[in-house]
């Protein structure tokens, strides 16, 4: 049988501590399912790349990985209670869940789903929130994700878009 782990993040952007967890899964499972969460979001100060972005980020940055994976979409929905069901309703079928999100913890053990919280990467340093902040404060978030992100963000103007978005009226 094969053993697949399901991963969801928001990836606003995808950085090294995602890269890393995703890594260490690779062990652990024989596939992963990486799923982009709050997908219909995009061009917000806290969510401003597009699922279709974001999905060239992860896949592009997970071209050496060890083991097989898929990229998929999923978009928010309005009731929380519901929201496990749904994942699963749009993902290839999985056996554990790999999250550190309290309320992703909980929605999946509640409907039956094994979950695994991995360790945290350099976290003081490593989250979308540092990146977004040192984007917009022009300081160093290259070091932060992947070369191939960095390659992206410069392609779709993020930095730029990101600027222009958080301007106030
Ligand atoms: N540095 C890290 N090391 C390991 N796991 C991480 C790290 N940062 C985030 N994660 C985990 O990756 C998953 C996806 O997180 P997400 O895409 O929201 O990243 P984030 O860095 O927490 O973003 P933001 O700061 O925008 O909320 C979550 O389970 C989160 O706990
Ligand atoms: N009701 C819902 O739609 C619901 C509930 C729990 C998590 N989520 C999503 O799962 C993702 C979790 O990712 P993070 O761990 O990056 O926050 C987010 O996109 C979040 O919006 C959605």
């Amino acid at each position: 049988m094969v053993k697949r782990g399901f991963y969801i993040g928001r990836f606003q952007p995808y950085h090294n501590g995602h890269q890393s967890v995703l890594e260490a899964i690779s062990d652990e499972v024989d596939e992963i399912i990486i799923g982009v969460g709050s997908a219909q979001m995009s061009h917000f100060v806290n969510n401003p790349f597009t699922a279709g972005e974001r999905i060239m980020m992860i896949t592009r940055s997970l071209d050496k990985l060890k083991c097989p994976f898929y990229v998929i979409p999923i978009e928010d929905v309005q009731r929380n209670a519901l929201w496990a069901a749904h994942v699963k309703s749009m993902s290839p079928p999985f056996d554990v869940v790999f999250s550190s999100n309290p309320l992703v913890v909980e929605l999946f053990r509640e409907e039956g789903t094994l979950v695994v919280s991995p360790e945290m990467y350099e976290r003081g340093t490593h989250s979308g929130t540092e990146i977004r902040r040192r984007m917009l404060m022009d300081e160093n978030w290259q070091e932060l994700v992947p070369s191939v992100v960095v390659d992206i963000i410069e392609e779709i103007g993020g930095v730029r878009r990101l600027s222009q978005i958080s301007k106030k009226d």
